[in-house]
């Protein structure tokens, strides 16, 4: 990606990220998005990937999942670049342009730059004990619900005590899976409605209060070591697959290193009525974004998205005008797919 200058770069691959990556092809700009983990989707995807939203204009209801899919065929309609793995580690001003550094060494040049890093890189929080390594290397430890059309009828252990390992729980018993929900308390911190649910269901199995203190992946199953909390009793069960439900951190300890750094209140990117920070040619949208009155939601973070770019193209290049609506757009020069180009075709 060397020398290769971008009119915009697009830092952050969830929704925000996405649909300006769209809006901004539909404007015919050359675009770079840049995500820090392998995948698009941001909140959505690390948090709440099988929870139905409801506030998204025109679906009645859609899951977390069918959305980031819908972004993301949405996206690949236009002609744009996207960069997974990809950290932005350092942003700095070289003449016009901005510099923006990946993973501490490849860069790229910009003309303007739209943040849209919501609270920071994701990570989810790791379970720590012997064979932990291992079994997460096995796959059978993982952080995130698999893909359920596939699992009804297997074995699966969730541990943890609050939303996300509640939320898992009943995602699986809904599609007909066992679950072994582990908790160092008899108590959970979550949707009283969904713990009713489990604790309801025959096919949840509550070991509680007790913690893992090991892990040892078999041939075909993981075999969990468990310790009643009260007593220090040892006991093990085996599962198809053990689910972490502690939660996720957000980190936005790389962003705060950058040398160009705009203005920030709690967290966010002070942004105004063009949604540009402090920083000329810097844009910010979605959670990255703070103003007054402003609500971190997906359908916000949707209203933004074209009004920074739309500005970001004022801003390095304030003769082209526009925007037109997308009514007016010719779909078979500005969508890159013969399959959709052939739709517009009669
Ligand atoms: C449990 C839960 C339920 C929710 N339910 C709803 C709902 O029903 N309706 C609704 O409207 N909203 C909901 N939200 C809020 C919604 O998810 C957020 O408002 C939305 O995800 C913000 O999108 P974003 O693109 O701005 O940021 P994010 O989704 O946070 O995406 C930011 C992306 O930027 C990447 N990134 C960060 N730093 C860097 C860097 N330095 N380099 C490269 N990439 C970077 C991150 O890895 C991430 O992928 C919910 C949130 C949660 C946690």
């Amino acid at each position: 990606m060397d020398n290769e200058i971008f009119d915009i770069a697009i830092i952050g691959a969830g929704p925000a990220g996405l649909f300006a990556q769209f809006y901004a092809g539909l404007r015919e700009l050359k675009t770079a998005l840049i995500e820090a983990t392998p995948r698009i989707g941001g909140q959505i995807t690390a948090l709440y990937p099988e929870k139905t939203i409801l506030d998204v204009a025109g679906f009645l209801g859609i899951s977390g999942r069918d959305l980031v899919n819908e972004l993301k065929l949405q996206t690949d309609l236009v002609d744009s670049k996207t960069f997974l793995n990809s950290e932005v580690t350092n942003l700095k001003k070289i003449a016009s342009h901005f510099e923006i550094e990946i993973n501490h060494h490849a860069s790229f040049l910009a003309k303007s730059v739209i943040i849209a890093s919501g609270n920071g890189s994701f990570s989810p929080r790791k379970i720590d004990v012997p064979g932990s390594s291992e079994a997460e290397q096995s796959g059978m430890l993982t952080y995130l619900l698999p893909g359920l059309s596939e699992v009804a009828d297997k074995d699966f252990a969730v541990v943890g005590g609050g939303n996300t390992a509640v939320d898992y729980a009943v995602e699986l018993i809904d599609h007909d899976c066992h679950v072994s929900l582990i908790h160092r308390r008899d108590n959970f911190r979550a949707m009283e409605s969904s713990v009713t649910k489990l604790k309801n269901s025959r096919r949840t199995n509550f070991l509680t209060p007790m913690k893992i203190t090991g892990l040892s992946p078999k041939k075909e199953k993981l075999e969990i070591e468990l310790q009643s909390v009260p007593d220090g009793a040892v006991k093990r069960v085996s599962v198809d697959r053990l689910i972490g439900g502690f939660g996720f951190t957000a980190s936005s300890r790389t962003i705060n290193q950058w040398e160009e750094f705009p203005e920030q209140f709690n967290q966010g990117f002070l942004t105004n009525e063009a949604q540009m920070t402090s920083i000329a040619g810097i844009f910010a949208i979605g959670d990255a974004s703070i103003y007054p009155g402003k609500s971190d939601l997906i359908a916000t973070a949707f209203g933004e998205a074209p009004t920074a770019i739309n500005q970001a193209v004022n801003y390095f290049d304030p003769d082209r005008g526009g925007p037109q609506h997308s009514t007016s757009l010719n779909k078979k020069e500005v969508f890159k797919h013969d399959r959709i180009k052939s739709r517009y075709n009669s």
